[in-house]
């Protein structure tokens, strides 16, 4: 996944607003305002406008006296446009950023898809962060592209549908819970009725503490009101940043459910956790960092496999241990026999197997589909560097 990747059909909007402005973010000055330049492939996300459209009043709709041919081109163009699947969520291409001598990234390309949920795994100063930052517009990358929902990550409005929870943060202490919500509304410009503000709050556990001042919260209950902030204005995309390292067990199965929610309503998540056991329950996708650069991404089948299968057995003879070696190496330990399956199995591998062994017999008391587990595959890639397998 390393490597400039082709650009999906987002084109940028020229539409610069203040939405999506945090007051947690970093300071202006970070933030890039060049304006980008679009010349590519349509998608869904074109504004409006650049679009004919029959129910616009404009010079360039057809009209009674516009010509057959040219009004049937126009539905063509509405109805390619339409056709267009939607730009990935994220979409960056070749990023890097130094600091003074340093490298931080070096040539990061990754994507998120609408809905999906991308875990960004890695060390300390592995370039997780600087990454996130470079995505949502607020440190300048030395190089690449990004594009946030079809829209260049540096243009304010593409972060007024993105939900962003900052690693290091920290509120109004002189504001209520439900006044940093309200205040966080305002800035994206969008509104947000009061009751569905304070199910945000409850949503988070923090019903019974909407009027208290957040100077008295706990690390907890801050990252939690981080979590409503990144939640309230019904983002299409949120990046979390390391949301659940204050929190405590209670805490961070919330997290994981809130997560597995975003994810069943169609919003795209992208997640940096050093908790390695919450990524692999929730997220869909996995994007290994080591010093800057992407050393494995993929699926989390394709980064584990699914290639043991362990089954506890009794009565099995020779006709029945030659089914099992069949189905792929195997090695017994006592009554149970592990065997390694092919790498690309078909679904009818597991049941034909077991019914074999039935049939010859063999009495079957458990089978268990055996893999590594993420932190075992982390560590392995982290210590031995990545495999072509991995990339
Ligand atoms: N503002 C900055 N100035 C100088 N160096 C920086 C700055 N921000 C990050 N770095 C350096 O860039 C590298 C990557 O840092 P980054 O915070 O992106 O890592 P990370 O993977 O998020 O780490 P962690 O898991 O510890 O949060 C580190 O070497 C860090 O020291």
């Amino acid at each position: 996944m390393t490597g400039p990747t082709a650009r999906p059909g987002g084109t940028p909007s020229p539409d610069v607003s203040s939405r999506g402005r945090s007051s947690a973010d970093v300071s202006s000055s970070d933030v890039p305002s060049r304006a980008v330049s679009s010349s590519d492939v349509p998608s869904r996300d074109i504004p409006s406008s650049d679009v004919p459209s029959r129910d616009t009043p404009s010079s360039d709709v057809p009209s009674r006296d516009t010509p057959a041919a040219e009004v049937s081109a126009l539905d063509s163009a509405q109805r390619l446009v339409a056709d267009l699947s939607p730009s990935p969520a994220v979409w960056c291409s070749g990023l890097r950023k130094r600091y003074r001598r340093r490298t931080a990234v070096d040539d990061v390309s990754l994507t998120v898809g609408r809905g999906e949920v991308v875990g960004l795994l890695g060390p300390n100063g592995a370039g997780k962060t600087s990454v996130i930052k470079m995505l949502l517009g607020l440190v300048r990358p030395d190089a690449g592209e990004v594009l946030l929902l079809g829209r260049p990550g540096r243009d304010p409005s593409s972060r007024a549908r993105v939900g962003y929870l900052p690693e290091l943060f920290r509120y109004q202490p002189w504001l209520s819970a439900a006044e940093v919500l309200a205040l966080h509304v305002r800035l994206t410009g969008l509104t947000v009725p009061a009751e569905e503000r304070q199910e945000c709050l409850a949503t988070v556990g923090l019903a019974d503490r909407a009027t208290d001042r957040v100077g008295g919260f706990s690390k907890g209950m801050q990252q939690r009101l981080g979590l409503a902030v990144a939640l309230v204005a019904r983002p299409e995309l949120v990046i979390l940043d390391e949301p659940t390292s204050a929190l405590d067990p209670v805490g961070r199965a919330d997290v994981r459910d809130l997560v597995l929610a975003l994810k069943a309503r169609g919003v795209a998540v992208l997640l940096n956790s050093h908790l390695i056991g919450e990524v692999e329950r929730v997220c869909d996708r996995v994007v290994i960092l080591d010093k800057g650069r992407v050393v494995a991404s993929g699926t989390l089948a394709e980064l584990l496999g699914q290639r043991e299968l362990r089954l506890r057995l009794d009565g099995v003879d020779a006709q029945a241990e030659a089914r099992l070696a069949a189905a792929g190496p195997l090695t017994r330990t006592g009554d149970t026999f592990t065997v390694t399956l092919p790498g690309e199995q078909d679904g009818g591998i597991v049941p034909e197997l077991v019914a074999d062994l039935v049939r010859l017999g063999v009495r079957v008391h458990a089978v268990e589909p055996g893999r590594i587990s993420l932190e075992e595959r982390l560590l392995d890639i982290l210590r031995t560097g990545p495999t072509e397998e991995h990339r």
